[in-house]
Protein backbone atom coordinates (compact mmCIF):
# COMPACT_ATOMS: atom_id res chain seq x y z
CA UNK A 1 0.00 0.00 0.00
CA UNK A 2 1.18 3.70 -0.56
CA UNK A 3 2.39 4.92 2.46
CA UNK A 4 -0.18 7.65 3.68
CA UNK A 5 0.51 11.08 6.20
CA UNK A 6 -1.84 11.58 8.58
CA UNK A 7 -1.01 15.13 10.39
CA UNK A 8 -2.28 15.74 14.17
CA UNK A 9 -4.33 18.79 14.30
CA UNK A 10 -3.48 18.44 17.70
CA UNK A 11 -0.82 20.17 17.27
CA UNK A 12 -2.38 22.99 15.13
CA UNK A 13 -4.06 26.09 16.25
CA UNK A 14 -7.40 25.36 17.67
CA UNK A 15 -8.83 28.75 16.73
CA UNK A 16 -8.23 28.67 13.19
CA UNK A 17 -8.73 24.51 12.17
CA UNK A 18 -9.96 25.46 8.75
CA UNK A 19 -7.08 27.44 7.91
CA UNK A 20 -4.94 25.03 9.71
CA UNK A 21 -6.60 21.94 7.47
CA UNK A 22 -6.28 24.01 4.27
CA UNK A 23 -2.45 24.51 4.95
CA UNK A 24 -1.86 20.35 4.30
CA UNK A 25 -3.61 19.98 1.15
CA UNK A 26 -1.04 17.01 0.39
CA UNK A 27 -2.48 15.20 3.42
CA UNK A 28 -3.90 11.70 2.83
CA UNK A 29 -5.94 12.19 6.62
CA UNK A 30 -6.58 14.44 9.42
CA UNK A 31 -5.87 12.98 12.57
CA UNK A 32 -7.92 13.81 15.42
CA UNK A 33 -7.02 13.28 18.29
CA UNK A 34 -10.66 13.20 21.04
CA UNK A 35 -9.62 13.16 24.66
CA UNK A 36 -11.67 12.84 27.29
CA UNK A 37 -9.98 13.65 30.63
CA UNK A 38 -10.97 10.01 31.69
CA UNK A 39 -9.09 7.38 29.70
CA UNK A 40 -6.09 10.37 29.49
CA UNK A 41 -5.31 13.26 31.44
CA UNK A 42 -5.95 15.59 28.92
CA UNK A 43 -9.30 17.17 26.82
CA UNK A 44 -9.30 18.04 23.45
CA UNK A 45 -12.63 18.37 21.26
CA UNK A 46 -15.82 16.16 20.68
CA UNK A 47 -18.06 16.06 17.95
CA UNK A 48 -19.15 19.74 17.36
CA UNK A 49 -16.09 20.18 16.09
CA UNK A 50 -15.76 16.93 14.17
CA UNK A 51 -19.33 17.94 12.25
CA UNK A 52 -17.88 21.48 11.81
CA UNK A 53 -14.18 20.33 10.62
CA UNK A 54 -15.90 17.83 8.31
CA UNK A 55 -17.62 20.59 6.47
CA UNK A 56 -14.75 22.89 6.52
CA UNK A 57 -12.59 20.56 4.48
CA UNK A 58 -12.32 17.41 1.82
CA UNK A 59 -9.84 15.64 3.32
CA UNK A 60 -11.04 13.09 5.07
CA UNK A 61 -10.80 12.75 9.34
CA UNK A 62 -8.98 9.99 10.97
CA UNK A 63 -10.62 9.78 14.28
CA UNK A 64 -8.76 8.99 17.28
CA UNK A 65 -10.78 8.41 20.15
CA UNK A 66 -8.65 8.17 23.63
CA UNK A 67 -12.04 8.07 25.78
CA UNK A 68 -13.80 5.89 28.09
CA UNK A 69 -16.92 4.18 27.08
CA UNK A 70 -15.91 4.19 23.24
CA UNK A 71 -18.78 1.54 22.52
CA UNK A 72 -21.38 4.47 23.26
CA UNK A 73 -19.35 7.13 21.31
CA UNK A 74 -17.99 6.01 18.32
CA UNK A 75 -20.54 5.34 15.60
CA UNK A 76 -21.54 9.24 16.76
CA UNK A 77 -18.15 10.16 14.97
CA UNK A 78 -18.60 7.51 11.73
CA UNK A 79 -22.72 9.39 11.41
CA UNK A 80 -20.83 12.74 11.99
CA UNK A 81 -18.78 11.69 8.83
CA UNK A 82 -15.37 10.74 9.95
CA UNK A 83 -13.81 8.91 7.07
CA UNK A 84 -12.34 6.36 9.72
CA UNK A 85 -13.04 5.73 13.59
CA UNK A 86 -10.14 4.25 15.95
CA UNK A 87 -11.22 2.72 19.62
CA UNK A 88 -8.91 1.78 22.28
CA UNK A 89 -9.27 -1.96 22.93
CA UNK A 90 -7.85 -0.32 26.32
CA UNK A 91 -10.98 0.91 26.56
CA UNK A 92 -13.71 -1.04 24.67
CA UNK A 93 -15.70 -3.47 26.41
CA UNK A 94 -17.70 -4.29 22.98
CA UNK A 95 -15.43 -3.88 20.47
CA UNK A 96 -16.57 -6.27 17.82
CA UNK A 97 -19.91 -5.20 18.43
CA UNK A 98 -18.49 -1.38 17.84
CA UNK A 99 -15.99 -2.16 15.30
CA UNK A 100 -19.08 -3.78 13.12
CA UNK A 101 -21.30 -0.73 13.88
CA UNK A 102 -18.97 1.79 12.74
CA UNK A 103 -18.07 -0.18 9.44
CA UNK A 104 -21.96 -0.25 8.71
CA UNK A 105 -22.38 3.44 8.81
CA UNK A 106 -19.77 3.68 6.19
CA UNK A 107 -16.58 4.36 7.95
CA UNK A 108 -13.13 2.85 8.13
CA UNK A 109 -12.99 0.90 11.57
CA UNK A 110 -9.76 1.33 13.61
CA UNK A 111 -8.49 -0.43 16.83
CA UNK A 112 -5.57 1.72 18.28
CA UNK A 113 -3.27 -0.03 20.81
CA UNK A 114 -0.93 1.09 23.77
CA UNK A 115 2.35 1.16 23.87
CA UNK A 116 2.45 -1.49 26.70
CA UNK A 117 -0.63 -3.37 24.79
CA UNK A 118 0.61 -6.86 22.76
CA UNK A 119 -1.09 -6.85 19.80
CA UNK A 120 -1.07 -10.90 20.03
CA UNK A 121 -4.29 -11.01 21.75
CA UNK A 122 -6.29 -9.31 19.14
CA UNK A 123 -4.73 -11.33 16.46
CA UNK A 124 -8.33 -12.67 15.93
CA UNK A 125 -10.10 -9.04 15.38
CA UNK A 126 -7.65 -8.64 12.37
CA UNK A 127 -10.75 -9.28 10.37
CA UNK A 128 -12.93 -6.85 12.21
CA UNK A 129 -11.13 -3.94 11.31
CA UNK A 130 -9.10 -2.03 8.47
CA UNK A 131 -6.71 -0.65 10.61
CA UNK A 132 -4.49 -0.97 13.40
CA UNK A 133 -2.89 2.04 15.35
CA UNK A 134 0.10 0.97 17.33
CA UNK A 135 0.95 4.27 19.80
CA UNK A 136 4.69 4.71 19.86
CA UNK A 137 3.71 7.29 22.97
CA UNK A 138 1.54 6.74 25.73
CA UNK A 139 -1.98 8.25 24.77
CA UNK A 140 -2.59 11.94 25.93
CA UNK A 141 -0.50 14.68 24.84
CA UNK A 142 1.60 15.23 21.58
CA UNK A 143 5.42 16.54 21.36
CA UNK A 144 6.52 13.08 23.11
CA UNK A 145 9.59 11.12 22.51
CA UNK A 146 9.02 8.64 20.01
CA UNK A 147 9.01 5.01 22.10
CA UNK A 148 11.94 2.50 20.00
CA UNK A 149 10.69 -0.05 22.43
CA UNK A 150 7.16 -0.51 20.20
CA UNK A 151 9.12 -0.99 16.84
CA UNK A 152 9.13 -5.43 17.35
CA UNK A 153 5.60 -4.68 18.02
CA UNK A 154 5.07 -3.09 14.82
CA UNK A 155 6.97 -6.16 13.15
CA UNK A 156 5.21 -8.77 14.85
CA UNK A 157 1.84 -6.84 13.83
CA UNK A 158 3.16 -6.62 10.28
CA UNK A 159 3.51 -10.44 10.10
CA UNK A 160 -0.21 -10.98 11.37
CA UNK A 161 -1.55 -8.80 9.02
CA UNK A 162 0.20 -10.73 6.64
CA UNK A 163 -1.08 -13.77 7.34
CA UNK A 164 -4.66 -12.35 7.26
CA UNK A 165 -4.68 -11.52 3.67
CA UNK A 166 -2.60 -8.01 4.28
CA UNK A 167 -5.20 -5.37 4.14
CA UNK A 168 -5.25 -4.00 7.00
CA UNK A 169 -3.70 -0.71 7.51
CA UNK A 170 -0.71 -0.41 9.98
CA UNK A 171 -0.73 2.92 11.64
CA UNK A 172 1.85 4.45 13.91
CA UNK A 173 1.17 7.60 16.13
CA UNK A 174 3.37 9.73 18.40
CA UNK A 175 6.65 10.83 18.12
CA UNK A 176 7.12 10.50 13.84
CA UNK A 177 9.20 12.84 12.50
CA UNK A 178 12.00 12.75 9.53
CA UNK A 179 14.53 10.85 12.43
CA UNK A 180 11.82 8.38 13.48
CA UNK A 181 9.93 7.41 9.98
CA UNK A 182 12.06 5.69 8.61
CA UNK A 183 12.09 2.76 11.33
CA UNK A 184 8.57 2.62 11.80
CA UNK A 185 8.54 2.44 7.75
CA UNK A 186 11.21 -0.47 7.56
CA UNK A 187 9.47 -2.36 10.79
CA UNK A 188 6.17 -2.18 8.73
CA UNK A 189 4.15 0.61 9.44
CA UNK A 190 2.36 2.21 6.17
CA UNK A 191 0.01 5.23 7.60
CA UNK A 192 2.19 7.74 9.55
CA UNK A 193 0.44 10.43 12.02
CA UNK A 194 2.40 13.57 12.59
CA UNK A 195 1.52 16.60 15.00
CA UNK A 196 4.69 18.53 15.90
CA UNK A 197 6.54 17.21 12.93
CA UNK A 198 4.18 18.71 10.20
CA UNK A 199 2.51 21.70 11.87
CA UNK A 200 5.70 22.62 14.14
CA UNK A 201 7.23 23.17 10.72
CA UNK A 202 7.70 26.84 9.11
CA UNK A 203 6.42 24.81 5.94
CA UNK A 204 3.91 22.13 6.74
CA UNK A 205 3.46 20.80 3.21
CA UNK A 206 7.09 20.82 2.91
CA UNK A 207 7.30 18.69 6.01
CA UNK A 208 4.56 16.28 4.62
CA UNK A 209 6.76 15.51 1.60
CA UNK A 210 9.73 15.64 3.28
CA UNK A 211 8.22 12.77 5.66
CA UNK A 212 6.54 10.86 2.75
CA UNK A 213 9.73 10.73 0.86
CA UNK A 214 11.82 8.93 3.90
CA UNK A 215 9.14 6.78 4.51
CA UNK A 216 9.17 5.31 1.14
CA UNK A 217 12.92 5.62 1.26
CA UNK A 218 12.60 3.02 3.75
CA UNK A 219 10.87 0.49 1.88
CA UNK A 220 12.36 1.02 -1.59
O1 LIG B 1 -2.73 10.51 19.79
C1 LIG B 1 -1.79 11.25 19.97
C2 LIG B 1 -1.30 11.58 21.33
O2 LIG B 1 -2.07 10.92 22.26
C3 LIG B 1 -1.08 11.75 18.77
O3 LIG B 1 -1.91 11.74 17.63
C4 LIG B 1 -0.30 13.04 18.88
O4 LIG B 1 -1.09 14.13 18.61
C5 LIG B 1 0.85 13.02 17.90
O5 LIG B 1 1.60 14.17 18.07
P1 LIG B 1 3.18 14.17 17.83
O6 LIG B 1 3.77 13.15 18.76
O7 LIG B 1 3.38 13.79 16.40
O8 LIG B 1 3.58 15.58 18.16
CO1 LIG C 1 -3.56 10.24 17.79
Amino acid sequence: MAVQISPSILAADFARLADEAAAVPNADWLHVDVMDYHFVPNLTLGLPVVEALRKATATPLDCHLMIDDPDRWAPQYAEAGAGSVTIHAEAAKAPIRTLREIRSLGARAGLALSPATAVEPYEDLLGEIDMLLLMTVEPGFGGQKFLDVVLPKVRRARELIGRHGGTVWLQVDGGVDAGTIERCAEAGADVFVAGSAVYGASDPVAAIDALRAAANRAIS
